[in-house]
């Protein structure tokens, strides 16, 4: 029998007003994978990764994280919305990293890094610190841990922030266009830490405009469109022989 996958989501569904941003969305995310979701501006992307970290409440289907239902219990055969506390609780099993770094600005890199660990996790700062170091290190900051975020660039700040997501030990790494608010030279360190915690084993959905990446280090690619999931399948497969019209358009705009 094969393993459940971490992330399930089945017929998700998503209302702004009157306008239906996630229709039907049913994918699922295996452990030590990564899954690129790829579409047009608009297509729902964003707030599907928001609805797993439950910063938007979907409001039709089902959000499964290693088989707990996001958001909501289940009591005499109806689903009731969870309270702040246990919402909190289970987004910490996810760590998003987005376009703009939202970096703490009056506090260092390590300071950035260390303060979920010890607010929210209430880890001893001694130990915060050190992960922190590692962590930090891991991205290629080790000689940056004492700056402030402005005076780092764009790449650095992004990176600063992938360490700051993974010292929470997130099960799921969530991230939404991490290099599109990034000047071109500074692209490829962030998709260079990105493979390096891939190649590690890290657990990733990435919204992502860098099909490149998404062909050598995805796994697998979701296309969506109008809020829903048009097709999916292996990266290569999907880039080289997409089989939905709609996927092939927008390869081809995007490719040029
Ligand atoms: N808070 C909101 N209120 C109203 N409408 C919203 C809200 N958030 C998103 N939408 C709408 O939902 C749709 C999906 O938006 P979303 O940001 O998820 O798309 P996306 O695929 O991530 O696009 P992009 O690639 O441009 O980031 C869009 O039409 C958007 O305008």
């Amino acid at each position: 029998m094969s393993a459940p996958p971490l992330l399930r989501a089945w017929r998700v569904g998503k209302s702004f007003g009157t306008h239906r941003a996630l229709e039907d969305v049913t994918l699922e995310v295996a452990r030590g994978e990564v899954v690129c979701l790829i579409g047009p501006s608009g297509s729902g992307k964003t707030t599907f990764l928001r609805c797993v970290n439950q910063l938007e409440r979907y409001d039709a289907g089902g959000l499964w994280i290693g088989g707990e239902l996001l958001g909501f219990r289940e009591a005499g055969g109806r689903l009731h919305p969870l309270p702040e506390r246990e919402i909190a609780r289970q987004r910490r099993s996810t760590g998003m990293v987005f376009q703009r770094f939202n970096l703490f600005p009056h506090m260092t890199a390590l300071e950035n890094v260390i303060e979920g660990p010890i607010r929210a996790l209430r880890r001893p700062r001694a130990e915060a610190v050190a992960e922190a170091r590692r962590l930090l290190d891991r991205v290629g900051l080790f000689n940056r841990q004492d700056y402030y975020p402005a005076a780092l660039s764009g790449g650095q700040q992004q990176r600063v922030a992938i360490a700051r997501a993974l010292a929470m030990r997130p099960e799921l790494m969530l991230f939404d266009e991490p290099t599109s608010a990034l000047d071109p030279e500074l692209v490829g360190e962030v998709l260079g830490a990105m493979r390096d915690l891939a190649r590690s084993g890290s657990t990733m959905l990435v919204v992502t405009h860098e099909l490149g990446f998404a062909r050598e280090v995805g796994n697998r690619i979701v296309f969506m469109d109008a809020g829903r999931v048009v097709e999916s399948g292996p990266s290569q497969a999907l880039l080289t022989s997409p089989q939905e019209e709609r996927t092939r358009n927008f390869l081809s705009a995007v490719l040029g």
